[in-house]
């Protein structure tokens, strides 16, 4: 894991930016695993200065919430059209996406993980830490899981989304599994936001262990982390 010290947010956007840039160049229809949440928000903004090298660049969504249906604003769904598909032009022929309004919801997890298996590796897979040490929402547990699955979210995961602390119940999420993760070409892992130092220093320890699913990482030979904790 190469680790980047920024001074401050936009200095990290730009430089995992300039990373995508550079892979998109060298291979412009890659397979872009995307996240959501305020981590990476700084980074699609900053890839959209660079717009007219994403015109092949496929995208899949790495999870989504489970109590929430896909036209609510606060839906990874809602999050992704704004921030990075509708600013890139990207169509949805290009694009992959579990859909949480589906009546039969093992069937689109089936749906995305022969995706991501037929697909695999992909090239870059963009991660924010949660706050207990989560990457997507593989959570602390006694077992961590491989494919694409429905998840338990954590209290802290619920408490960090506005839209899930209004009450909404149960609590679950759809995501990527570590193995989709783990195989991924390059992994952009981006560490910023309140309240992540005890996470970020489980992590250094280079203790790999399921209470911390980002400390697998480890097992990855090309994971630039950049963090604006200094
Ligand atoms: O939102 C997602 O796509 C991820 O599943 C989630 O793992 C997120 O990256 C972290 O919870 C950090 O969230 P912030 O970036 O909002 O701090």
């Amino acid at each position: 894991m190469r680790i980047s010290r920024v001074a401050n947010y936009q200095e990290l956007s730009a430089l995992a930016a300039s990373y995508i840039v550079e892979e998109v160049k060298a291979k412009p229809d890659l397979l872009f695993c995307a996240a959501t949440g305020g981590s990476p928000t700084g980074m699609y903004a900053e890839m959209r200065k660079e717009k007219e090298v994403f015109h092949q660049m496929r995208v899949i969504k790495m999870d989504e919430w489970g109590i929430i249906p896909s036209e609510h604003p606060d839906s990874c769904e809602s999050y992704l059209q704004k921030h990075l598909l509708e600013p890139l032009d990207i169509p949805a022929n290009r694009y992959v996406s579990f859909d949480p309004n589906s009546a039969v919801p093992e069937k689109e997890i089936q749906r995305i993980e022969s995706y991501i298996q037929a697909n695999s590796p992909m090239d870059i897979c963009i991660l924010g830490l949660g706050k207990n040490g989560h990457i997507a929402f593989n959570e602390p547990a006694e077992f961590l899981q491989p494919g694409f699955h429905k998840a338990t979210l954590a209290e802290s995961t619920i408490q960090h989304d506005p839209a899930l602390s209004q009450g909404a119940e149960p609590a679950f999420g759809w995501c990527v599994g570590m193995q989709g993760i783990l195989q991924s070409k390059k992994i952009i892992f981006l560490v910023t936001g309140k309240g992540k130092e005890a996470a970020l220093e489980q992590i250094l320890t280079k203790q790999i262990s399921t209470d911390c699913p980002a400390s697998f990482l480890w097992l990855h030979s090309n994971v630039e982390l950049i963090t604006d904790y200094q």
